[in-house]
């Protein structure tokens, strides 16, 4: 095994890999320190999946599963870029695209009929999601921005749209019927299995069975009410049309595998009620499913221009929806991964409350986001400010986050727990011994769910918030509410520890909405705070933040400080950005920010010199450093416009300014007399390399795929400096 895995991903961060990767190895090399890959794209778990349809050369390592062993190990050292958390259309795209490069795989049933079929859907069941996150996830998460790149962002203060006391912007979630108000919780007090059971008038129906708990374990039940959900969605369409905003929804459609796609397809019946209401039949004939989206749905109804003209007066006369790109059509509710709630929301809220609308033209809107749990974040930061005006990033202060993830901790766990119900009924969570944990009387169509959360994972959080607050002595709040089940046990387990430990004192306890608050007042101070959350919130506010107070949350420090020992560096704290890959292939310009990739370098570098006593790694980690440091200072990071200096370039500078730094340190002879020619060459070629990098851009690209790209063609496309690469070699 190599000392360091770089992951081998998808989309943008996969397009900049191409370019730093072998840069990243030919320096670490000059060390002795080996950088190899491991594939946990979309395409290469698809293809690792389906061994027995594929020919002998075709076939690819089961890469995820080896690494799911290695980061319960005291050896893994990961550096894990984002990757795609396929939803149905993404998935049933890279199948596409795969059997058009001449892999045999099977097509993905919809609705699955035969034994045969139902084998084959639930192996693409194991695809879809975030598949990856909850394997790799074994510790809990600290991600924060780093000293210099918080220190850049006030020097640089990014634009930021107004907020008025006028804005219409809102949002608006559940008032009953939801997750929040149907929990139930309790913390488990001996290790059990356990069994999920519908009982109706026709007898038992086991949903899941062969759950086991060790003791300690807080586990939660609860279920979203359909009619409940229908009615309100019904009330926010009308109610949009009447404020005269944009309608839309935020989700998270991926990471919420099996709730949240069925949450959005209501949403989608809900806008073409009057289309579900007459042409129901017709559509279930035409294979519509709804939780696919509306783009999915005109595929399939395409053709019949009956239909599709009861579409467009639906749509005319419904509130405008919130687009994902109105020049072409494409509506927030087109696709369930295009608006994922994480990046959707601090997005408009750092546009001043504004959306796109189906006019090109930038406008307030509804934020619906039904589940009424994590809503108040938004609804509070929304109303702070247009009470406040915008947040001035030259002089806030931070936010940092330490969240709750390990061991597929929380609603982040509850994939294989969550059940859309064919009938009315009582759902049961059944102990081993008889006990009846958990009990909800539910309707057909309702959506229960069950997630847990270790008693490891959560004292490993509270020592890790405790260690941080430590290591930053600013204000620490634990995001729980007294008053919700689930966070009742957090706070059970929380108390005692910050007690024995003697730091009670250093540390605040308050529910969403009030913390939300406490800390907008407080980073509006200048000053900082820890948000100490749970897995969910953990994944909300590490992109809220961030993207209010440096623009992007590409730019994070994402450790996972592994519970076994090892390390997981995450690059940033975004996605994959897949408008990104748009431009590059339309012209060839890429701007995705790698600086995330230079933070998670520099950490596992000096991991790797802790946890081994590994000399040269140290000397590596620090040059990292000093080149990140040069990359922000010089202001090395990409343009977003063609014709200007893009993620290659950024690529460029790090090398030379990572070469300079290793041949200038004393701590090292070999490597500075090894380094010092090529930071020479380096500078030397400057003119020669920016243009030659300059050259490239402006015209259309052919990667050779877009999930399975050719890998010959993306590094045409991304190393395009001749001189460049033969310094690299
Ligand atoms: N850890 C993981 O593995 C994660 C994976 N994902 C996956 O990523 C995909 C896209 O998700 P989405 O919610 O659209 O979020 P993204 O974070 O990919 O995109 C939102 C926007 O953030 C900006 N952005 C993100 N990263 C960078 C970067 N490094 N440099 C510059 N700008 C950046 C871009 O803004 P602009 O367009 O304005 O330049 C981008 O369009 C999905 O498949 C999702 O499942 C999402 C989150 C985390
Ligand atoms: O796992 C996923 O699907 C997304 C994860 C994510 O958005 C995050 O960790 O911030
Ligand atoms: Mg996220």
């Amino acid at each position: 095994m190599s000392d360091i895995i770089y992951t081998k991903v998808d989309e943008a961060p996969e397009l900049a890999s191409a370019s730093f990767l072998p840069i990243i190895q030919k320096f670490a090399a000059a060390a002795g320190v080996s950088v190899g890959t491991k594939d946990i794209s979309l395409a290469g778990r698809i293809l690792a999946t389906f061994p027995e349809h594929l020919k002998e050369d075709q076939r690819q390592s089961d890469d995820l599963a080896e690494l799911g062993r290695l980061v319960k190990t005291a050896e893994a050292n990961v550096i894990k870029l984002p990757n795609i958390s396929a939803s149905v259309p993404q998935l049933v795209a890279a199948v596409k695209e795969l059997q058009t490069q001449g892999y045999a795989l099977p097509d993905y049933p919809e609705t699955p009929s035969s034994d045969a079929e139902k084998e084959i859907r639930a192996k693409y069941d194991t695809l879809k999601g975030s598949a990856v996150n909850p394997v790799l996830r074994e510790g809990n998460s600290d991600r924060r921005a780093a000293k210099a790149v918080k220190s850049f962002a006030q020097n640089n203060p990014h634009r930021m749209g107004e907020w008025t006391a006028d804005s219409k912007t809102r949002v608006a979630s559940m008032s009953g019927g939801d997750f929040f108000s149907n929990e139930v919780s309790a913390t488990l007090d001996k290790e059990t299995g356990a069994k999920i059971v519908l009982e109706t008038a026709n007898g038992e129906t086991v949903l899941k069975d062969g759950l086991s708990y060790p003791a300690g374990t807080v586990v939660d039940a609860t279920y979203m009410s359909a009619a409940a959900l229908d009615a309100f969605l019904a009330d926010e369409i009308e109610k949009t049309k009447a404020e005269g905003t944009l309608f839309s929804l935020h989700m998270k459609a991926t990471m919420m595998k099996v709730s949240d796609p069925i949450i959005f397809g209501h949403a989608v019946k809900a806008y073409l009620a009057p289309v579900f209401e007459k042409h129901g039949e017709a559509l279930k004939e035409l294979g519509v499913n709804p939780n696919s989206g509306l783009g999915a749905l005109m595929a399939n109804v395409a053709g019949n221009d009956e239909i599709m003209a009861d579409i467009k007066a639906c749509m005319d006369s419904r509130p405008p929806m919130y687009m994902v790109d109105s020049d072409k059509g494409i509506t927030n509710l087109h696709v369930p991964s295009d608006v994922i709630i994480d990046a959707s929301m601090p997005a408009l809220i750092r546009a001043g409350g504004k959306g796109w609308g189906p006019d090109g033209q930038e406008s307030d809107a509804n934020c619906v986001i039904p589940d009424n749990s994590y809503a108040p974040v938004y609804d509070e930061s929304i109303k702070f400010f247009k009470a406040n005006g915008k947040l001035n990033p030259a002089t806030a202060g931070t936010v940092q986050n330490i969240g709750l993830m390990a061991q597929k901790a929380e609603e982040y766990g509850s994939h294989p727990t969550t059940f859309e119900l064919s009938e009315a009924g009582t759902v049961k969570m059944i102990l081993d011994d008889g006990t009846v944990l958990h009990s909800h009387k539910v309707e057909a169509g309702d959506i229960w769910r069950s997630a847990s959360a270790r008693k490891a994972p959560i004292e490993d959080w509270v020592n890790l918030a405790i260690d941080r607050q430590k290591a930053e002595g600013c204000r620490a709040i634990f995001w729980l509410d007294a008053d919700r089940a689930h966070d009742a046990e957090l706070i059970a387990y929380v108390k005692p520890i910050l007690e024995t430990k003697g730091v009670a004192d250093k540390f605040e306890i308050m529910a969403p909405r009030e913390a939300t608050r406490a800390s907008l007042e407080t980073i509006t101070k200048g000053e900082n705070t820890i948000a100490i959350t749970g897995n969910v919130l953990r994944d909300y506010l590490t992109d809220l933040f961030p993207i209010l107070e440096l623009a992007t949350s590409a730019k994070m420090l994402s450790i996972v400080k592994l519970m076994n020992g090892g390390g997981l560096f995450e690059t940033g704290a975004g996605g994959s950005a897949p408008k990104h890959v748009q431009q590059l292939m339309e012209e060839n310009h890429l701007r995705w920010d790698s600086l995330g990739e230079f933070c998670a370098l520099g950490e596992s570098l000096t991991f790797l010199a802790d946890a081994r006593g590994n000399a040269k790694a140290r000397v590596l980690g620090e040059a990292v450093d000093a080149a990140t440091q040069g990359i922000l200072d010089n202001d090395r990071s990409p343009s977003r416009k063609v014709g200007e200096p893009d993620n290659r370039d950024s690529h460029y500078w790090f090398a030379r300014y990572w070469a300079e730094a290793l041949a200038a340190q004393g701590d090292d002879a070999d490597m500075a007399s090894h380094f010092e020619p090529i930071a020479k060459a380096l500078a030397e070629n400057e003119d020669k390399i920016v243009s030659e990098l300059a050259a490239a851009q402006g015209k259309a690209v052919d990667l050779g795929g877009y999930f399975h790209t050719d890998d010959a063609k993306t590094a045409a496309v991304m190393r395009p400096s001749e001189t460049l690469n033969s310094i690299i070699g």
